[in-house]
């Protein structure tokens, strides 16, 4: 029998462990997985390459619907481009981290990376687990199941750490807040929980563990309890 498509939304803060959970989660039920990080990271990533002025929202908004930036959803090879370019690589410098939060305030660009999702997610014929922001409260509010990751700032500093070597936690854990700080507090679609999210702190599980977790509130959807 064929099952129904699942839309899966996890949201939560820097380093609560959306993305490992995600593509897990998304292997393991057949299901497509979308990075919306890597979707505001692109854009930013453009912006930087073509010499835009971060510190002017106008300007940012301005040239909002230039670049084309595409997302391959498969889970174990998820992929990016910007114009035909891969910069899976590129939009994980610190560069890139350091201002993809003022990009994805503006407005304009929240517009153009929601219409994306949405049209993307509607294209998941068995499903897809979507990871960002503000997916449960604003892009997908329709989520068939909405998970809210948490954990505590010294563990995500750590986990960040264990791929940053040699790099200073508390400078980590600093330059984590500061970014969950200005995801909060913009006005458009800011970092939230929805109403109706399932919260999970995983401080104190394993990343075999909170896959396991999520995979069980899935199935439980699935099977309507
Ligand atoms: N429960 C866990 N226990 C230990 N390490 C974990 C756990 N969950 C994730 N990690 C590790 O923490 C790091 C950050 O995880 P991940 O990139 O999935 O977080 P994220 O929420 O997607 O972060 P960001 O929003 O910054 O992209 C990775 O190295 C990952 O392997
Ligand atoms: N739904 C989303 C997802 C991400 N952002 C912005 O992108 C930044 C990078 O996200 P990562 O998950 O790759 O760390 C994030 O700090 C946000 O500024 C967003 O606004 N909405």
């Amino acid at each position: 029998m064929e099952r129904a498509a699942v839309i899966v939304a996890i949201d939560g803060p820097s380093g609560t462990g959306k993305s490992s959970t995600s593509k897990a989660v998304a292997t393991q039920l057949g299901l497509r997985y979308l990075d919306t990080g890597a979707q505001y990271r692109a854009i930013t990533w453009w912006m930087v390459n073509n010499g835009i002025d971060m510190d002017d929202p106008s300007a940012i908004a301005a040239v909002a619907g230039k670049p084309e930036i595409v997302s391959g959803t498969d889970p174990s090879a998820p992929s990016i481009t910007v114009d035909g370019t891969d910069v899976a690589g590129p939009i994980r410098t610190q560069e890139v981290t350091s201002k993809v939060s003022a990009v994805s305030a503006v407005p304009e660009v929240r517009t153009r990376i929601t219409g994306l999702q949405r049209s993307i997610a509607a294209g998941a014929e068995n499903g897809i687990v979507v990871e960002g922001r503000d997916i449960g409260t604003t892009v997908l509010p329709d989520a068939d199941l909405k998970i809210f990751l948490t954990a505590s700032p010294e563990a995500r500093a750590a986990r960040r750490n264990g791929e940053l070597k040699g790099a200073d936690v508390n400078a980590t854990r600093e330059a984590l807040l500061k970014r969950d700080a200005a995801d909060s507090s913009r006005k458009t679609s800011p970092l939230a929980k929805a109403d109706d999210a399932v919260e999970v702190d995983t401080s104190d599980l394993t990343l075999q563990q909170v896959i396991e977790c999520v995979v069980t509130l899935v199935e439980e959807k699935r099977a309507g309890k």
